[in-house]
């Protein structure tokens, strides 16, 4: 058991902190979660955290059962409360990164000796701070032989300047007279609303900021609702069309470190993690960052549950993956192949046209394709339908974090795919219910000896052997 230790559980996946906590030996402390019906979120801390070492767990995955689960348990609602949740819409991502934040908050001025954000899956992780290139340089548009930074901060420059990492953006639209809104001249505004919608991040709303470094919206063509993904910021096509449509820079919102900023300034001290998407997010922040690997719980799920698997292949679907993909391999002494996920468009168009490309031998052999994310699962059926034509007799999917937004677990049941196993770092229960191929593994162990090592001082990277 360990002692003078606060465990405080978000609404995201009280069925992972419960697990976490039965293996450190303690009880999840009591709070009071809610949403009142205006959707502003309520929190109460009803244990004492005075000079305690407080962990607060939320992740970030939307599936059925966040909705489903109630944000608090039942000895800590009231009756008005159960009321007020009833009546609330269900979390999303972004609730339960304010609900976290507000739990932070009200941990410190209670007096909290330290408080520690365990986030099995970090928020807005696949959003850089800058819309980047798959060759890894900013997006910029060419036009003619000149190029224009895209986003970066900072005031302005002209547009037209060869890029230098010390240049800096114009102000939008400064040197075009603005009518009204979103209008600039020479841009149809009627047109322009028909065709865009504003897009930072997460699709924000409002006219785009003025100067002076501020972050401005980035205006991305109207979809079907909900259909947007990150990949929609590596569309240099897009990017540029819109540009040449708008008149506007097409300013990335700074997420990232925005949220990391957020995280600091609500007073979280230290922040433990797993499997970031961009391990450099780490550099975001000024407090401690923690990132624990699923990697050693996924190679005991190759050794263990795949006959024969010294004669598979593992398959990155995705270059960006390869990193990661290729670690599991050494380790294993398995041999490896790349899927080359190409997304740009030679001409100004949208949707851009995707290939995929394979780099390896894997007729007739087994395939395990590691990646740290599976959100639409977009990436992995597709990776699948590629090697069973190229004549991988099986394909198993490892991956760390289990999103599954929207349809993806209907198109992974209607897929290539053999098998995908997935921590439990985002709630499978709805998942699993809806998919005879899926196959969760608990990581909540890690995270309950990341704990006490965090909290007695120990290293954690000695938790893992290649570290
Ligand atoms: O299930 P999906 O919606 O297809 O998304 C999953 C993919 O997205 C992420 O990579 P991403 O393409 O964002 O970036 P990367 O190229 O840096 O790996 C992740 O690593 C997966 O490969």
């Amino acid at each position: 058991m360990v002692r003078n230790i606060v465990v405080l559980s978000g609404s995201s996946h009280p069925g992972f902190v419960d697990s976490v906590c039965e293996t450190l030996g303690v009880s999840p402390s009591s709070r009071l979660l809610a949403k009142f019906s205006s959707g502003e979120t309520r929190c109460e801390i009803r244990d004492s955290v005075r000079g305690k070492d407080v962990y607060i767990v939320q992740t970030f995955g939307v599936g059925p059962t966040s909705s489903a689960s109630p944000p608090s348990s039942a000895s800590t609602r009231s009756a008005t409360t159960a009321d007020e949740e009833s009546r609330s819409p269900p979390n999303t991502v972004n609730d339960y990164f304010i609900e976290l934040c507000i739990m932070i908050s009200a941990c410190k001025t209670g007096s909290a000796r330290r408080v520690t954000a365990v986030l099995p899956l970090f928020p807005y992780s696949r959003q850089p701070d800058l819309a980047f290139s798959k060759a890894g340089a900013p997006l910029v548009s060419m036009s003619g032989t000149t190029r224009q930074v895209v986003g970066e901060r900072g005031p302005g420059t002209g547009a037209g300047r060869d890029y230098t990492f010390e240049s800096v953006p114009v102000t939008p639209g400064a040197s075009i007279p603005r009518t009204a809104g979103l209008g600039s001249a020479g841009v149809d505004v009627a047109e322009m609303m028909g065709k865009v919608s504003l897009g930072g991040g997460n699709k924000g709303t409002g006219p785009p900021a003025g100067g002076n470094g501020t972050a401005s919206p980035v205006l991305v063509p109207q979809q079907q609702p909900g259909t947007y993904t990150t990949h929609d910021y590596e569309n240099p096509g897009l990017m540029i069309a819109l540009q040449a449509k708008s008149g506007y820079k097409q300013w990335m919102a700074q997420s990232g470190s925005l949220v990391a900023d957020l995280l600091t300034c609500a007073g979280a001290d230290r922040v433990l993690t797993c499997d970031l998407h961009e391990s450099a997010y780490q550099g975001f922040f000024d407090i401690p960052v923690d990132n624990l690997h699923a990697r050693p719980l996924l190679q005991r799920y190759i050794q263990q549950h795949i006959p024969n698997y010294r004669d598979a292949v593992i398959v990155s679907p995705d270059a960006g993956g390869a990193k990661r993909a290729t670690a599991v391999a050494d380790e294993l002494g398995l041999a490896f192949a790349l899927i080359h996920k190409e997304r740009r468009s030679p001409k100004i168009s949208y949707p851009p046209k995707a290939t995929m490309m394979l780099v390896g031998d894997v007729a007739g052999r087994v395939c395990i394709l590691v990646d740290d994310l599976a959100d639409t699962a977009n990436t992995l059926t597709r990776a699948a339908k590629l090697l069973k034509r190229e004549g991988a007799v099986q394909v198993i999917a490892l991956i760390t974090h289990g999103v599954f937004s929207g349809d993806a677990i209907a198109r992974i049941n209607a897929s290539a795919l053999d098998r995908v196993v997935v921590t439990n770092t985002v709630a499978q229960e709805a998942h699993r219910a809806a998919c005879d191929k899926l196959v969760v593994l608990d990581i909540s162990g890690t995270f309950a000896e990341a704990i006490r090592r965090v909290h007695h001082g120990e290293s954690i990277s000695m938790l893992f052997q290649y570290d």
